[in-house]
């Protein structure tokens, strides 16, 4: 009984901290998860003050969801967005055939979400995952073996990958970096203060160095092989001109996500 009611005093001073920042729905949502993730009582002080300084409640508590699925994150990891469980849907959709071994590289990991994904729902592929910053791949490293799949993760710079990795792969995917750094004004504060500023930003003017490179190995990869990139909406027509002009593809295919913004952008290899 009493530990009821210093929940409710909790609870209380939860929504009047929160409420007017995040707004009812998800100052409720966020003590729903504060509570499962079962955080010592001696820091709930330290974790409201974070929590309104923005602090994103994953970093707190350690652990955000994808595909349906719990994953470890911290602040050497990007969050996992809604957005890339399409571009994961999009892939397992063209894919559907469960017996096929096909050779699947995902470029810059982070959680390792996308190949975690791909491997729980596609057993038979052989999967990999990039990325170029050792803590971010012991994170995504610890979520294969807690998802108890079998990942070989690389370390490797994308923008100068060692294009012998791409021989034989059948599946390309990646959601880079692509924020210009002129963009950092429309961010919001949670992101840009705490989100690891290598997973968002490029260091070019368009956001485009990522998708250059990865149009530049086009000719490496072998035929009927296929990219899937996420990207930013604005820039859905720079990066298909990108890939035109390679000459080694096909046509790029442009998917929008659920509020019809240009979100995907697939690729075939001639
Ligand atoms: C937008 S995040 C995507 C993370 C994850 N795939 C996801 O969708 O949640 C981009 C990732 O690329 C990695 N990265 C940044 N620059 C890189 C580079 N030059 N080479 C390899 N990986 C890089 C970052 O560490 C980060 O994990």
């Amino acid at each position: 009984m009493k530990i009821k009611k210093n929940n409710e005093n909790k609870y209380h001073q939860w929504l009047s901290t929160l409420e007017p920042l995040y707004g009812e729905r998800e100052a409720r949502s966020m003590w729903r998860w504060y509570q499962e993730a079962g955080r010592p009582e001696k820091k709930f002080a330290d974790d409201l003050a974070k929590l309104a300084n923005h602090y994103p409640i994953q970093y707190l508590t350690g652990y955000s969801y994808f595909y349906g699925d719990k994953y470890l994150v911290n602040e050497d990891t990007l969050i996992p967005r809604p957005e890339t469980e399409e571009l994961v849907y999009q892939v397992l959709e063209d894919h559907p055939n469960d017996q096929a071994s096909l050779q699947v590289v995902d470029l810059g990991t982070g959680t390792g979400c996308i190949p975690i994904t791909l491997k729980k729902h596609r057993p038979a592929w052989q999967v990999m995952g990039i990325d170029l910053y050792e803590p971010t791949l012991e994170i995504a490293h610890t979520n294969s073996a807690l998802h108890n799949v079998s990942i070989q993760w690389e370390i490797q710079d994308i923008l100068t990958l060692d294009v012998r990795l791409l021989h034989n792969v059948d599946l390309l995917i990646s959601n880079p970096p692509y924020i210009s750094p002129h963009e950092k004004q429309y961010l919001g504060g949670n992101v840009l203060k705490y989100e690891p500023h290598r997973a968002l930003f490029t260091t070019d003017d368009q956001g485009l160095e990522f998708y250059k490179a990865i149009a530049s190995f086009g000719d490496k990869l072998k035929s009927g092989s296929e990219i899937y990139l996420e990207i930013h909406e604005h820039n859905g027509p720079e990066i298909v001109r990108l890939f035109e002009d390679v000459k080694v593809f096909r046509a790029p295919r442009v998917f929008q996500d659920m509020q019809g913004k240009n979100r995907i952008v697939h690729i075939i290899r001639e």
